[in-house]
């Protein structure tokens, strides 16, 4: 069941849905009504953020999804499912799989990643395990310890990771070298033919966000593309 669940993601989209309380579409029901969009558009499963948006999501749409809970901890830069309080509420919302930050960044306590991982495997069993790692050694660190997938999410937010603009293909085509566990292309990825470059590099699947389910970004880089072109038209 849970192999098949890995399996059916293979080479294809999973989309994340996800606005935080600052965002327009902020509220489970627009996240609910995104999801279901996705899924007609073709996503293979979702990426969603806090158990209210999960429940809300799983009401209405069938597709598996990949849970994550943002929170903040006063000792820790760690906010994506920090610790194992988020994961087992993530789990009991119904989510299949579970993303945690996997970074080398200091944890919530001072907990270990492995001992973090071990939690999980023996307080929520079934529940897959995505590591959001930000460099190559963190994918490597991850997968020694078992989870089931590793994502580049992380990647350009965390000081020890790249910063460029666009995906981190190369951490993608490094980590999917590896051939051992499967490896998502997330972050950062605008157009369709950087969702097939990631594949191209090895990706088992790709996650897309921002440039399907925040309108303000895609507003804003049309409302800027728009205001350059008016620029060069009137000083030539
Ligand atoms: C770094 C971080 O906190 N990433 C979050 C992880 O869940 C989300 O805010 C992103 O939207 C998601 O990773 C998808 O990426 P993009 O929106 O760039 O397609």
């Amino acid at each position: 069941m849970t192999q098949n669940l890995i399996a059916q993601l293979a080479q294809n989209i999973i989309v994340s849905c996800q606005a935080l309380e600052d965002e327009p579409l902020y509220g489970p029901e627009h996240m609910a009504v995104m999801a279901v969009a996705a899924e007609e558009g073709g996503a293979i499963a979702i990426r969603a953020n806090t158990p209210q948006d999960v429940r809300a999501i799983k009401r209405k749409c069938k597709l598996p999804i990949i849970g994550l809970y943002k929170k903040d901890y006063p000792d820790s830069a760690v906010y994506i499912t920090p610790t194992i309080r988020e994961v087992k509420e993530i789990a009991e919302a119904g989510a299949e799989f579970v993303a945690i930050d996997a970074t080398s960044l200091t944890r919530p306590g001072g907990e270990k990643l492995e001992h973090f991982v071990q939690s999980i495997r023996e307080e929520c069993p079934g529940l897959l395990i995505v590591a959001d790692v930000s460099t190559y050694e963190e994918g490597v660190t991850a997968m020694g310890l078992g989870v089931d997938l590793v994502s580049t999410t992380m990647s350009g937010y965390t000081p020890q990771s790249m910063t460029n603009e666009g995906p981190d293909i190369e951490l993608v085509r490094r980590l999917s070298a590896l051939g051992g566990v499967p490896v998502l292309a997330e972050g950062r990825i605008w157009t369709p033919s950087e969702a097939a470059e990631c594949l191209k590099a090895g990706a088992y699947a790709v996650v897309v966000g921002t440039a399907i389910t925040r309108p303000q970004e895609i507003t804003r880089r049309f409302a800027t593309a728009i205001l350059e072109a008016a620029r060069q038209k009137q000083t030539s």
